[in-house]
């Protein structure tokens, strides 16, 4: 059994307080989907592993975790787990395939209600079904050395019913859509049983050793103001107060990212989360006006940007962190995943100006004070 109760010191807490509220002496920075995909070293892996088989080795999950803390030395202030949200899925019963360049594949999505009582299983043991993802989590703990935090995650119940639904990502989702509107109390009792899954796993997690939690819910803003009050809020909101609850004074900070959903901003920042995820379609300005400092602020440049050229990266880059502050409720990241052909290094400048540009911020921020004090005793 591996150990979960001493793990190595942790040399790096900025993001753990940027989470928590307390002032940081620059903006931490991580990003979403910084392990895999874009990486040549995480492709050489994928070239001799399925990628399931990688989420199921502890070993080779923990290699392709800490890749990207490795290649960017310094520059990246946590890691996440490498796993992906459809384990949730399998774990509930359902077959889930990676395809090389497409993406997940479900060859039996659910159809119609009655297929969740043949498809999935009553009641999911996580330390059963998940284990591996635990295992993965403390192997990786011990791994780090205390570099930087871990980070684990689930996607939101949502987002998972979708993909359940749909078999694979979608354009429209129309059919998890049609769903919510043909059969809402059966969507309601699908929500619900994943959100069960959601809760003991992310606690699980936890125990494990992860230090933040985050909940992707990535297909938020497919649903309307009104359809995301019903079909996805209680459902975050409910992961977030259970989390906690169940996890006492263990509990960790927890960030939500619901990707479109603009209009629920407010809202979200009132259901127990630490951090509000964001993505590119906020302006600093309105964001921090919208959440009055009530959570952390996460993101949130467009991940295209990283094609566009040094000069793009570092305007786009220097904007961000100049508007949102970089010492107060404020993690660096991107607005969604890295891009799969991203080169590794415009990743590598983005990760270096946030750097500049928060320290820069930090001491001018820190002139202002002084300015300030001696006017006050003057
Ligand atoms: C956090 C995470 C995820 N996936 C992976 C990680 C591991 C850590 C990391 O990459 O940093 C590995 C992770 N997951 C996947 C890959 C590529 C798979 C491969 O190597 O073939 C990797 C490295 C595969 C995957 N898995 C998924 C997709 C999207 C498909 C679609 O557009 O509908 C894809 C392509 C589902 C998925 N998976 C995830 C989300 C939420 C974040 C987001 O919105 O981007 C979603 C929606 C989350």
């Amino acid at each position: 059994m591996a150990d979960t109760t001493s793990f190595p010191p942790l040399k790096n807490d900025l993001i753990l307080r940027a989470a928590r509220g307390e002032k940081t002496e620059r903006a931490p920075v991580w990003v979403m989907r910084q392990a895999g995909r874009y990486l040549p070293e995480f492709r050489a892996e994928r070239v001799e592993n399925d990628f399931f088989k990688i989420c199921r080795t502890p070993e080779l999950a923990t290699k392709v975790t800490l890749q990207p803390i490795d290649r960017y030395e310094g520059l990246l202030d946590a890691s996440i787990i490498f796993s992906d949200i459809l384990v949730i899925p399998q774990a509930l019963g359902m077959t889930v395939e990676m395809v090389p360049g497409k993406g997940p594949h479900f060859p039996t999505p659910l159809v119609v209600p009655a297929d969740m009582a043949v498809q999935l299983k009553e009641k999911v043991d996580v330390h059963k079904e998940l284990q591996y993802v635990f295992d993965a989590i403390t192997m990786t703990r011990h791994a780090l050395n205390g570099r930087v935090p871990l980070i684990g995650f689930v996607g939101a119940p949502w987002t998972l019913m979708a993909y359940m639904i749909e078999g694979g990502g979608s354009k429209t989702l129309s059919k998890a859509k049609e769903w919510i509107f043909k059969y809402p109390k059966e969507s309601h009792e699908l929500l619900g049983r994943i959100t069960d899954v959601c809760v003991d796993f992310l606690v699980g997690q936890v125990h494990a050793g992860a230090q933040m939690l985050q909940v992707f819910e990535s297909w938020g803003g497919e649903l309307g103001p009104h359809d995301f009050e019903h079909f996805s809020l209680p459902y975050l909101a409910q992961i977030a107060k259970r989390v906690k609850a169940e996890l006492g004074d263990k509990a960790v900070p927890m960030c939500v990212f619901a990707k479109g959903s603009w209009y629920a901003l407010d809202k979200l920042s009132v259901i127990g989360y630490d951090v509000v995820s964001l993505d590119w379609t906020h302006t600093p300005e309105s964001a921090k006006a919208i959440t009055l400092g009530r959570v952390t602020l996460q993101g949130n440049m467009d991940p295209n940007v990283l094609y566009g050229g040094d000069e793009a990266i570092v305007a786009a880059a220097t904007r961000m962190v100049r508007g949102f502050g970089s010492t107060r409720r404020y993690i660096a990241n991107l607005g969604h995943g890295i891009l799969p052909t991203v080169p590794v290094e415009a990743m590598e400048l983005f990760l270096k100006t946030v750097h500049r540009v928060g320290l820069e911020v930090a001491a001018e921020e820190k002139a202002a004070e002084l300015a300030n004090d001696v006017k006050i005793i003057g």
